[in-house]
């Protein structure tokens, strides 16, 4: 039988090779743990990922091979106690140490247990004394584990103090965010049915309909949840809708739409009375959005396969609003997906704006005059957020929106809203509203 740390070494090492999601790798090793020890696996796989840069640069200050030298199951075995030694304050070092060498014997690699054991008692004695580089982008990199590109990236917009805000609120663990079915029950009526199962919950801090789940491991298994009572959407997500400020009788196309949990959010808030067509470029994402409008109960969405670059003349002058949730970098939920730094390049961001620009170009089209578009993405980068408003401003037929329903904390002398992840402690996000004003 594998001991806990030695499965999250393994899951680390999975991780790394196949390039998977790391929450549907954790799933599948999790079924076969108790509550507690799912929580412990969790925070530490996250956290080392999370700390990954900081990690490897303590270690190669101290070790004569490299981080990326060594052998896969030892690099991570060292990583995931690195993290243990140096970020988590209940675990006594000598049980840290002592079980890194007991794996290490464990999987029969006993010639390297001298080394890891010098490292991390290296580590444990040098973690006060490890020096940050000087040069500010290099020192931010290392001390928030940042991708260094992204922090040049950021460095060109906000100030330094600014910087470690953000990067400091990405490295957070967030709680799970939840939107009551209003169509289906009250906050007050699911507070009843979740303190039931053991769960409590906490007010959002500025949608209505939001909530914080302060202790719950597995969502899919809450009852009120499978009856499509709520839904799991963060508070900042829930704030494009509420800007696109959909009306009963509306005709809406949600672009970009799976898994929808903006389209439900909208069918929430027209009341189901009125037709919300959620397209999506994957045919088995269109499944997880009638999935969740049917477990929500929510009738007036019909999700369609559709590549939003391509015209259809079929839908020219047919929506009154329009909502452009495009594809992006993704750079404001890195506090639930923390893998997504180190997969991303610079030149990631420049194909994905050739892509958010081609849904633009096309969309437009769809709109009828006086038409509302609402443009988001959960990301921080000047060139897909504020460099896109200005490119849909070159259309002469779109004029910028005032956005309203925006949080006082989060109103901007900006006709867009960049919601810094620090700001009100969501993800980042980018909201930005335009009306056609012509053909
Ligand atoms: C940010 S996610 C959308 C999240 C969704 N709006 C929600 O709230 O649940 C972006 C989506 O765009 C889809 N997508 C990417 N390229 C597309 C295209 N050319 N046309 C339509 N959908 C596309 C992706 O498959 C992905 O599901």
């Amino acid at each position: 039988m594998k001991t806990i740390r030695e499965t999250i070494v393994d899951i680390l090492v999975e991780i790394e090779k196949s390039q998977s999601y790391v929450q549907l790798i954790l799933k599948k090793y999790l079924e076969q743990f108790e509550i507690l020890d799912r929580k412990f696996i969790t925070e530490v796989v996250n956290g080392t990922i999370q700390h990954q840069i900081t990690l490897d640069y303590y270690i190669n200050t101290l070790s004569k091979t490299p981080v990326n030298k060594m052998k896969p199951f030892i690099k991570q075995l060292i990583r995931m106690s690195a993290y243990q030694l140096l970020f988590l304050d209940k675990i006594p070092t000598p049980a840290i140490i002592n079980e890194a060498v007991n794996i290490v014997k464990r999987r029969k690699m006993t010639n390297l247990s001298g080394f890891v054991n010098g490292i991390l008692r290296n580590l444990d004695r040098q973690k006060d004394n490890i020096v940050l580089p000087t040069e500010p982008i290099e020192c931010f990199s290392v001390k928030y584990s940042m991708p260094a590109w992204i922090i040049q990236m950021w460095n060109n917009v906000y100030n330094h103090a600014e910087i470690e805000k953000i990067c400091s609120s990405l490295n957070r663990r967030g709680k799970v965010c939840g939107r009551v079915n209003n169509l289906k029950t009250s906050k007050e009526q699911l507070k009843i049915l979740l303190n039931r199962e053991n769960i409590d919950i906490t007010d959002g801090k500025f949608i209505e309909e939001s909530f914080y789940l302060n202790n719950v491991t597995s969502i899919g298994n809450v009852s009120s949840f499978k009856e499509g009572l709520w839904t799991v959407q963060d508070e900042s997500a829930m704030l494009v809708s509420k800007v696109l400020n959909p009306q009963k009788g509306d005709i809406i196309l949600d672009v970009c739409a799976a898994p929808g949990g903006k389209s439900t959010h909208i069918a929430q808030l027209i009341q189901n009375e009125g037709q919300i067509i959620s397209t999506d470029i994957y045919e088995h994402k269109l499944e997880l959005i009638q999935k969740n409008a049917d477990r929500l109960e929510l009738s007036c969405i019909t999700p369609v396969l559709n590549d939003g670059t391509i015209f259809k003349e079929a839908w020219e002058n047919k929506f009154d609003k329009i909502l452009l949730d495009v594809p992006c970098s993704g750079l404001g939920i890195l506090s639930k997906k923390p893998d997504i730094k180190y997969k991303r390049t610079l030149s990631d961001i420049h194909e994905l704006v050739k892509i958010q620009k081609k849904l633009i170009e096309n969309n437009i089209k769809y709109l009828k005059p006086n038409g509302i578009l609402v443009y988001s993405t959960c990301t921080i980068s000047k060139l897909e957020n504020e460099d896109i408003v200005e490119y849909i401003l070159q259309n002469k037929n779109m004029a910028v929106e005032k956005l309203i329903n925006l949080p006082e904390i989060l109103e901007s002398k900006q006709n867009y809203v960049q919601i810094l992840p620090y700001l009100v402690d969501t993800d980042g996000f980018f909201i930005a509203k335009f009306k056609k004003v012509g053909n």
